[in-house]
């Protein structure tokens, strides 16, 4: 019988999960796998947990936020096999989960591993050491300011909701960073930047410029200057309206598998919106296609 480990944050979103268990672990063994239940008990749980029992399952499944999602992808690169990720978004944004079409349902979304297929996807590796799925940040970016625009959005309709989230840049303090590529140099004064492979970052699709591809071996980099004046944040919300970063000094945008940030102070960077630590120096490289999910589509006749 086919072997399948579910590993579960009971304590993420609003812990929605406790009332869909039962019906999903049902999906799971009509879909004719052996099913092994883990709910974690403390950060880093998870990922230990798949370290030391990952090995030899047919599909390992996670169910949480960002960060569970980030755990459980750093455990399986480092297992011996490669062995395909499902997941069951439990957490707010969820931002992920909806570039790779993976349905926000939970009862849908267990459908999806049973039925689906595997997309290869690439995934960010900081300093070598820490795996990334699909945002590294820096500005201090909370997720009050994340959700606060978000929420605004259905009020206020689509220019004001950008309006509101440009205007939450303003409030972020600057750092002097130098940031080198093989594609570009750049260095200033920034009130945020990031790394990203993802088609929205805190639900906001405006703040990505242009296409993104999970799996072409390159991430984008998308770096917003200070803003000193109401012409500097017009120019800002201007470009995240019209999609054409290229076309003003406010932001800077780029696409690379490597990237090295470098600053005379620390920055704070956030690990799919989980804090990543402070560091003076990080290089950012992209594994290409490293992992394998699960996603909508039919699975390939073997
Ligand atoms: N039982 C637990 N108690 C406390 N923290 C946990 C537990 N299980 C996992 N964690 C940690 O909590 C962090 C956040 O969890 P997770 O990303 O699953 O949910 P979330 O914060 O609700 O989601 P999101 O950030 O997408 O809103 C993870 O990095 C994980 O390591």
């Amino acid at each position: 019988m086919k072997k399948l480990l579910f590993v579960f944050n009971p304590n993420s979103g609003k812990a929605q999960l406790k009332n869909k268990l039962m019906q999903i672990v049902q999906i799971f063994s009509e879909g004719g796998y052996d099913v092994t239940v883990y709910p974690t008990k403390a950060a880093m749980d998870g990922y230990n947990y798949i370290i030391e029992n990952g090995l030899s399952h047919d599909v390992i499944v996670c169910s949480g936020g960002d960060g569970t999602l980030n755990e459980t992808v750093g455990a399986v690169l480092h297992l011996d096999e490669r062995i395909p990720i499902g997941y069951i978004p439990s957490g707010t944004t969820n931002d992920f989960a909806r570039s790779l079409g993976i349905p926000k349902d939970m009862i849908e979304a267990a459908k999806v591993i049973v039925k689906g297929r595997t997309f290869n996807c690439d995934i960010g590796m900081v300093d070598g050491q820490r795996s990334f799925n699909y945002v590294a940040a820096f500005g201090a970016f909370t997720e009050v300011s994340y959700n606060t625009p978000q929420q605004l959005k259905n009020v206020l309709g689509h220019q004001a909701y950008i309006i509101e989230a440009a205007k939450q840049f303003m409030t972020l303090k600057p750092c002097y960073v130098r940031v080198k590529s093989d594609i570009k140099n750049v260095e200033g004064n920034f009130v945020y930047g990031m790394v990203s492979n993802t088609k929205s970052v805190g639900g906001m699709k405006f703040l990505v410029g242009g296409s993104t591809d999970l799996q072409d071996g390159l991430f984008e980099v998308t770096l917003i200057r200070e803003i000193k004046n109401p012409m500097d944040l017009q120019q800002l919300v201007n470009a995240f309206m019209t999609q054409k970063f290229d076309e003003t000094d406010m932001v800077c945008s780029f696409k690379t598998n490597h990237v090295e940030f470098e600053s005379p102070n620390e920055i704070a960077w956030t690990l799919d919106g989980e804090f990543g630590g402070s560091l003076k120096k990080t290089v950012f490289d992209v594994m290409p296609k490293a992992v394998d999910f699960i996603v909508r589509g039919k699975k390939k006749k073997s």
